[in-house]
């Protein structure tokens, strides 16, 4: 039997960089963390342990805390497209590299109107994120957003879905909606005022789910990668993943109460999960 390496690819994952610029009257605070893997003519190191075209994952890292010093100026993705390009240019050997960050957010602390210097909070669990594929002739650039909960309290129902012998699921008109939505967009060039784009898509999303009627996860879903594309002329297509965060109204039946719609019990596991891909025909 002939055995071979059919692909292989290798990098420092989690490089977390944290930044303050320093303004005469407040600080910058940015937190991200950084995934670089390369790919290319990488045969020998599995084959024969010859290290000598081996751009050591230590000295990526580095190579990220070095440049985030005055390339990491202002969004993700611009990072993102200067260290791709840095490991492509330095690297003959090196086809593939592929740069994905994901921001923290902070905000800084308000008090009465008068907004903090130098002291933040957290904005929450969302993440903003970026992923940069740099070939030698092609530059790929997504953006994206994660564990964006989001939750509406009505306008969402489920209902005429196949009924089997097994089925125990009620149907309803009106229910609680929450996800942890993931989205990743790709764009169609790398030449874009991306934080003004990024502000613009998450708009377009948090509308679109607060405002539409929802006959089930899936039509929101769709609803929402049709806003995003139908506004943005420079996004080629969406992925969005949606598990649904049941809340379950509870039985207060046993109690002699009435449950009118307003107890609910959140479950985490198991989780409906509803993904889908919104492209241009
Ligand atoms: O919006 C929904 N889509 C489903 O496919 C599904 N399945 C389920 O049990 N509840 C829901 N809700």
């Amino acid at each position: 039997m002939k055995l071979k390496l059919k692909k292989n690819a290798y990098g420092k994952n989690a490089i977390n960089v944290s930044k303050v610029i320093r303004h005469p009257d407040h600080h910058e605070f940015r937190q991200i963390s950084v995934n670089v893997s390369l790919e290319g003519d990488f045969e020998t190191a599995h084959t024969i342990g010859d290290n000598t075209k081996i751009l050591p994952t230590d000295t990526q890292k580095n190579t990220v805390y070095a440049l985030a010093k005055d390339h990491f100026t202002d969004s993700i993705e611009n990072f993102g497209l200067y260290l791709a390009n840095f490991f492509i240019i330095n690297n003959p050997h090196v086809s593939k590299a592929t740069i994905e960050i994901t921001e923290h957010q902070w905000s800084r602390m308000a008090f009465d109107g008068v907004t903090h210097p130098h002291a933040y909070i957290s904005s929450g669990s969302e993440k903003h994120t970026a992923t940069v594929v740099q070939t030698v002739d092609k530059i790929t650039i997504s953006s994206g957003i994660t564990d964006l909960l989001i939750l509406k309290t009505t306008d969402s129902g489920f209902e005429n879905y196949i009924k089997d012998q097994y089925t125990t699921l009620r149907e309803t008109a009106d229910r609680i909606f929450a996800t942890q939505c993931e989205a990743s967009w790709e764009y169609t060039t790398h030449k874009l005022d991306f934080t003004d784009l990024f502000t613009t898509i998450r708009k377009a999303l948090l509308k679109t789910f607060a405002y539409h009627k929802s006959l089930s996860v899936q039509q929101t879903l769709l609803a929402m990668g049709y806003a995003v594309l139908e506004a943005n002329n420079v996004v080629k297509e969406i992925d969005l993943k949606m598990p649904n965060k049941h809340h379950i109204p509870f039985n207060l039946d046993q109690f002699g109460m009435d449950n009118n719609n307003e107890i609910f019990i959140a479950t985490d596991e198991p989780y409906g999960y509803i993904t889908g891909t919104v492209t241009r025909e």
